[in-house]
């Protein structure tokens, strides 16, 4: 890791947080430098192990974890909770900031070429890491994520509006593009593993039926899908040009509540996505005012623009019969 600075000294930051946002911004330039180069820097695929959610563990998922939480050392953060630790990590008593993160997100894509990610949440720590990260995600008093793509981005929010940075490669320093992104509401994608349509509730198919149909169905629209396998990469293209993302809990064992996780993925991107003035729900209820029960806690989860999330929500209100008829006389839910 070079030690020149992430930020221009200009940059919006609050200095409390700017010495942590720093340390999470010049590890996430190198992880970049590194994912870059890619084989050249050795086998970042190789299934190292399995971390406390079951998940396979790459080799990239344990050395971004593994810099993150060394280089947030020093820099005001008490405690310190990762996907790839089954516990939140005690790094300094004075400290008080608590950071939560996914060091590496859509790890699956790696040997892909594909974009994934880095997702970060700090809160106001507590006399324990439970007591830090059990807590409702709007205390949250920043989130964020770093996409390392063709281009390597930050998008950045302290809660009241969302920043959009680029790291400028020639200069190491994170360019703020700008300090107010908002959802469009207007597009006609969603993004869905389609895969496990036969595994979803009947709220969710209606939902994904209707949309199926296109312009003949109750839409009355064409709607085009999408399905990256990186959160990242689907929150942002969302961020950029809008649409609607869908993890829903389904009926295999171990996704009772969905696939992602509140603490380090879900509640940060809802923040950014709220900030954006979109919607980030479990499907009926608003992901930041749900409490994690346990620091790797799943949930559903549903975001975008705030139209298209509400309409799901309405189909989690229709009557059994009426999500059971296909094309049934759905016509309040035209596009
Ligand atoms: O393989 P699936 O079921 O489509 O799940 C994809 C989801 O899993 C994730 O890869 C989980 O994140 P990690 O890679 O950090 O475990 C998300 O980025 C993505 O949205
Ligand atoms: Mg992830
Ligand atoms: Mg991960």
């Amino acid at each position: 890791m070079t030690d020149t600075h992430a930020f221009p000294a200009e940059a919006p930051i609050p200095a409390t947080l700017r010495p942590a946002l720093e340390a999470i911004g010049q590890v996430a330039r190198d992880l970049a430098h590194r994912i870059a180069r890619g084989p050249l820097d050795g086998q970042m695929a190789t299934h190292v192990g399995d971390n406390a959610g079951g998940d396979a563990q790459k080799a990239l998922d344990v050395l971004a974890d593994e810099a993150f939480a060394e280089a947030i050392r020093g820099t005001g953060v008490r405690w310190y909770a990762s996907e790839e630790r089954d516990a939140p990590v005690l790094l300094d008593p004075e400290g008080t900031l608590a950071l939560a993160i996914d060091p590496l997100d859509g790890s699956s894509n790696i040997e892909t070429n594909v974009s994934i990610g880095t997702i970060f949440s700090l809160r106001a720590a507590r006399e324990t890491g439970a007591e830090s990260f059990l807590r409702p995600g709007h205390e949250q008093l920043a989130a964020g994520y770093v996409i390392y793509g063709p281009q390597v981005m930050l998008m950045l929010s302290f809660g009241a509006s969302l920043q959009h940075h680029i790291l400028d490669p020639q200069t190491g320093l994170f360019i703020l593009l700008s300090d107010a992104v908002t959802v469009e509401g207007a597009s006609t994608e969603f993004a869905i593993n389609a895969s496990n349509y036969r595994h979803w509730s009947k709220p969710i198919r209606a939902y994904i039926d209707d949309c199926l149909a296109g312009a003949e169905g109750p839409r009355a629209c064409n709607f085009n899908m999408r399905w990256i396998a990186s959160l990242v990469a689907e929150t942002h293209r969302i961020l950029m040009r809008g649409g609607l993302f869908l993890y829903p809990s389904d009926a295999r064992p171990g996704y009772e509540a969905g696939r992602l996780r509140m603490v380090y993925e879900c509640a940060p991107i809802a923040l950014l996505i709220e900030a954006a003035q979109g919607r980030a729900t479990d499907g009926t209820t608003r992901i930041l005012d749900l409490i994690p029960e346990s620091l790797h806690a799943r949930t559903p989860f549903v975001f975008g623009s705030a139209g298209k999330v509400d309409h799901v929500a309405a189909y989690h209100d229709l009557p059994d019969q009426e999500v059971s008829a296909l094309f049934g006389n759905r016509g309040l839910f035209r596009a």
